[in-house]
């Protein structure tokens, strides 16, 4: 195990989703098992006692791939050469709130952060943003590091492609494996687009395989989009194992090259492609080559789609 070791920041370090996604990260479900990697734990001053209990047990993992750990409140020091940036730390909604609620709370957040990244970061850093509302989170972050270029900074939909690959899967009563081609358009918000037109089912149209277009359109869709609020109404608190395996998916998706023909939801910085106004951070499908993303180009979108695309701004 020659590698130099992965330095990943990971902001919020001390809350839910922090808990569910560090220890898969020490057992090297992130970069592979040869790789080692040093943990950069971030939180805020309050949550600094909670944090030092994390950086306890993940000691006590005494994992192999694990080489070090920087547990800190200060930005400067929590992003100091690091490779990957997990910005998950924000305020999360609770019943009754839209994630862009959240937006006064959390907007300010991303602004010491982008600054700190560039500051700090090695060159080569890539960020996803996941705490709420994550698209325009990661619009202010990067916004606020204009040296550290446009293609490196992500947002998550990648749970929401997750969650639409189940219910279709469901739907067409085939394994999970079979549904390939889910693109989450839009806002990680209500008003995604979870584009079922485009998606595959064993490599056929999910159309040929649900021949139901009134539970594409009223039941699929809406499902998806409301799927984090009935996870806030089950369990009295939001998804958090399942966004650390979405962080984990979407990383993946970046650093390995995507499967023939097929892509994944990720929000990147958008080029204008599909009409999506230029600059802002929206959910796309995209392919990987290993070490660089691009936006899938030529998706066939319908009138149907075309709503459910447009208008895309930074709300
Ligand atoms: N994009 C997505 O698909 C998803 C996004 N989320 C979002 O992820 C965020 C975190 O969720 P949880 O871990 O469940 O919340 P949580 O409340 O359990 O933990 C949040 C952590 O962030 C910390 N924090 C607050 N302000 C901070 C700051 N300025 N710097 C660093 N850390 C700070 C808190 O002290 C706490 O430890 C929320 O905004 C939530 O809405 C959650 C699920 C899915
Ligand atoms: O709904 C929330 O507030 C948490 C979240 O983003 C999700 O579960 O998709």
């Amino acid at each position: 195990m020659s590698n130099a070791p992965i330095r990943v920041a990971v902001t919020g370090a001390a809350g839910a989703i922090g808990y569910s996604l560090l220890f898969r990260i020490g057992t090297g479900e992130l970069f592979g098992p040869n790789q080692p990697v040093i943990l950069h734990l971030i939180d805020i001053e309050p949550a600094l006692p909670a944090l030092q209990g994390v950086t306890m047990e993940l000691d006590d993992c005494a994992y192999p791939l694990l080489k070090g750990i920087v547990a800190t409140a200060n930005l400067d020091e929590g992003f100091k050469g690091v490779n990957w940036a997990l910005l998950v730390g924000s305020v999360s909604r609770k019943a009754g709130m839209e994630r862009k609620d959240l937006l006064g709370i959390n907007g300010k957040i991303f602004t010491g952060q982008g600054q700190a990244i560039q500051k700090n970061a090695a060159s080569g850093v890539r960020i996803l943003v996941v705490g709420n509302p994550c698209n325009t989170n990661c619009l202010i972050a990067m916004n606020n590091a204009p040296e550290v270029p446009r293609e490196r900074w992500y947002a998550m939909t990648r749970l929401d492609e997750n969650r639409a690959r189940l219910q279709l899967s469901r739907k067409a009563g085939v394994d999970i494996t079979a549904v390939s081609n889910v693109a989450v358009w839009g806002n990680h918000s209500a008003t995604q687009y979870p584009d079922f037109y485009n998606a595959r089912i064993n490599s056929k149209p999910v159309t040929d395989v649900i021949q139901d277009e009134t539970w594409l359109k009223n039941e699929f869709i809406p499902t998806v989009q409301q799927r984090g609020t009935a996870v806030i109404k089950a369990r009295g608190a939001g998804s958090a194992a399942s966004a650390a395996n979405a962080i984990i998916d979407s990383v993946h998706s970046i650093v390995r090259p995507t499967p023939a023909g097929d892509w994944h939801s990720l929000c990147v910085c958008s080029d204008g492609s599909y009409g999506i106004e230029k600059g802002i951070i929206c959910g796309f499908p995209v392919r990987s080559n290993g070490s660089k993303t691009e936006i899938v180009q030529g998706l066939s979108i319908n009138e149907f789609s075309k709503r459910g695309l447009m208008p895309r701004s930074m709300s």
